[in-house]
């Protein structure tokens, strides 16, 4: 295997329209690491995952990928963001984890075939191959996108709340997966809500409420005061607020 990726960001400020929504973040991601971004809703956690894949450009600091091009990084948005109307069946969405090795429109073969049906037992969805997508619940099509990922191979995955509305049981099972992608060396950032699955399952933690409250070891970062401090800048993002005029370090 390859070197695991990391991230560094310096001062790096994401906005919209210039109101920021992630401001002035100095850190990194180390190689292997794998770390919960934790924060109120309008933290800008699913915005700092956009910054990473390269959807949202920094308007102040960088954003620095080593060890993994941007089109290989593995990236699950937020379930509301996908469009489950595609009519499409499971081993096809599945499929599409092998786009890199395949290229677009190339039949799968045999080999091929064989390693999506495995994923697809990987996630418990074994006998779903021929279902379309849109029949599936919320949990299952979570499963699903989760095969898709194993298929891709990554190094770099990002997780946008890979839990919300779906079983204890699938979310247990896909952390289990998670983990062993974790054990395999790959880098892992996932936006979760859940602090206890936080406490007793990711290594690291990045509290966030647009600005940063605190970065490292989850026991450290995930104290009472923190969380109270980030419920103190709650819904931070003001399309009112000032412009970000603090200049970069
Ligand atoms: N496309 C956009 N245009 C304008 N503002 C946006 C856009 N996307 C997000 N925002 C704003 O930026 C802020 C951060 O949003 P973001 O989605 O990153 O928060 P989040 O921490 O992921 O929240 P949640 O927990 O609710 O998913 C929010 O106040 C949001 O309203």
């Amino acid at each position: 295997m390859t070197a695991s990726p990391s991230i560094h960001c310096r001062d790096l400020t994401l906005s919209y329209r210039r109101h920021p929504a992630v401001h002035h973040l100095t850190g990194t991601f180390a190689p292997g690491s794998f770390t919960a971004i934790v924060g109120p809703n309008g933290a800008g956690k699913s915005t700092l995952l956009k910054g990473i894949v390269g959807l949202v450009r920094p308007d102040g600091g960088t954003i620095e990928v080593t060890g993994a091009r941007r089109s290989d990084i593995a990236y699950l948005p937020q379930q509301a963001a996908l469009d489950r109307g595609f009519p499409m069946r499971v081993l096809d969405l599945a499929a599409m984890g092998l786009w890199r090795r395949t290229g677009p429109f190339r039949r799968i073969g045999a080999a091929l075939l064989g390693e999506v049906e495995a994923a697809l037992d990987a996630v418990g969805l074994s006998g779903f191959e021929d279902r379309m997508v849109g029949s599936l619940s919320g949990g299952q099509f979570q499963r699903a996108l989760f095969a898709r990922l194993l298929l891709q191979d990554a190094r770099l995955i990002l997780l946008d709340e890979p839990f919300a509305a779906i079983d204890a049981r699938t979310a247990d099972a896909l952390l289990g997966l998670v983990g062993r992608w974790h054990g395999e060396g790959r880098t892992i950032i996932a936006v979760l809500h859940d602090f206890h699955a936080v406490r007793q399952h990711i290594p690291e933690t990045l509290l966030i409420a647009r600005d940063p409250i605190a970065w490292g070891p989850t026991s450290e970062v995930m104290t009472e005061a923190n969380i109270a401090r980030s419920r103190g800048l709650d819904e931070a993002f003001d399309t009112d607020a000032e412009l970000c005029e603090r200049p970069a370090a």
